[in-house]
């Protein structure tokens, strides 16, 4: 038997990730809610907005607003995700602890996610990482389509390394193997991360797993057993991406979190606060979680 971590990091994406997909406007204030709730819940790394296009994305166009309105704790980092130079001009008067670059590791998806190949994706991020690190803010890798694209098909470790490589010579700090459609299966999960893992040291790589064909959980463990301790998931399993059709949100945040209690893995997280941040969150947008450990857990609260 493998010795897993004996702590995780998670970094709830919900905010973010989880809303950027959502057809009817989230109120502000109900963003920061959530965000709250996932700090009252112990989360310590909140993912909370992106500056990108309205066009592009109309759920996240009050970026600045939900940045100003959630209640700053010491001892969070709040990130953002910022495209390009003016997503992160955009975005520096609101104090991100951390921002996020996104690249792809198909040429497809990055025409449809960004509008520019992959390599012109490179191109604009070097300028945001110089500018980033000269006001000391760290900087995460977003690699999307790391085992699978929605136009492309499969996609091989070569091609992931290959970013990996672009990202790590631009001076990003951090990568975050994405499987953005979910098809990932444990072993060419570790397959992508090994490269990732031949570049970065093993505290700045973090898996970020679609759950559409039910095998994130798997690939968390796949990667535990590889000493991977660090994941974006998603509170009440919220999202999906808006240029990956099809494809629906990450990995529940509370599912994780169950399973990491069941293997004695420390996240610090409450799981009974985490479901209550769920179910607001579902509450505010109609239907219930679709993380299944925050279902069973309200159906039993329901019961007592
Ligand atoms: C990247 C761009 C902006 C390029 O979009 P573009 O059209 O190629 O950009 P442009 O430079 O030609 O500008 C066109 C217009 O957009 C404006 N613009 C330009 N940049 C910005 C900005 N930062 N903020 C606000 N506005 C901006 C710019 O000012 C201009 O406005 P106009 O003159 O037409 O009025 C666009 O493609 C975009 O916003 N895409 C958003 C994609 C996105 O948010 N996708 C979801 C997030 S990624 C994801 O979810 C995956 C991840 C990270 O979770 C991991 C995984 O699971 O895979």
């Amino acid at each position: 038997m493998s010795t897993l971590p004996s702590r995780v990091t998670l970094v709830d994406v919900g905010p973010r990730d989880g809303l950027q997909n959502e057809k009817e406007l989230v109120a502000t204030e109900h963003k920061a809610q959530l965000v709250e709730m996932l700090y009252l819940a112990g989360l310590r790394e909140i993912e909370v907005t992106s500056f990108v296009s309205p066009k592009w994305v109309p759920q996240m166009a009050d970026n600045a607003a939900v940045m100003a309105a959630i209640k700053r704790q010491p001892g969070v980092r709040y990130s953002v995700l910022t495209p390009n130079l003016k997503g992160l001009e955009a975005a520096l008067p609101t104090r991100p602890d951390e921002i996020v670059v996104f690249a792809a590791a198909s040429e497809a998806f990055s025409q449809k996610n960004i509008n520019c190949s992959i390599a012109e994706s490179i191109e604009r991020f070097a300028p945001v990482v110089e500018a980033a690190h000269a006001t000391g803010i760290k900087v995460r890798g977003a690699l999307s389509c790391a085992v699978g694209c929605p136009y492309e098909g499969d996609i091989n470790a070569d091609q992931v390394e290959r970013v990996v490589l672009l990202m790590k010579g631009i001076g990003v700090d951090h990568l975050g193997v994405a499987d953005t459609i979910g098809v990932g299966t444990p072993r060419k999960i570790q397959a992508a991360m090994e490269r990732a893992l031949k570049h970065y040291p093993l505290v700045e790589v973090s898996g970020h797993f679609h759950d559409t064909y039910g095998q994130a959980l798997a690939n968390i463990y796949a990667c535990l057993e590889m000493g991977v301790h660090n994941f974006d998931t998603s509170v009440a399993g919220l999202g999906g991406c808006p240029y990956a059709k099809g494809a629906t949100g990450n990995v529940a945040s509370e599912d994780v979190v169950f399973m990491l209690n069941g293997l004695g893995i420390e996240t610090g997280i409450d799981i009974d606060k985490l479901v209550d941040a769920g179910a607001f969150i579902s509450g505010v947008l109609g239907r219930p979680p679709v993380s299944r450990v925050g279902r069973a857990l309200l159906a039993k609260r329901a019961a007592a």
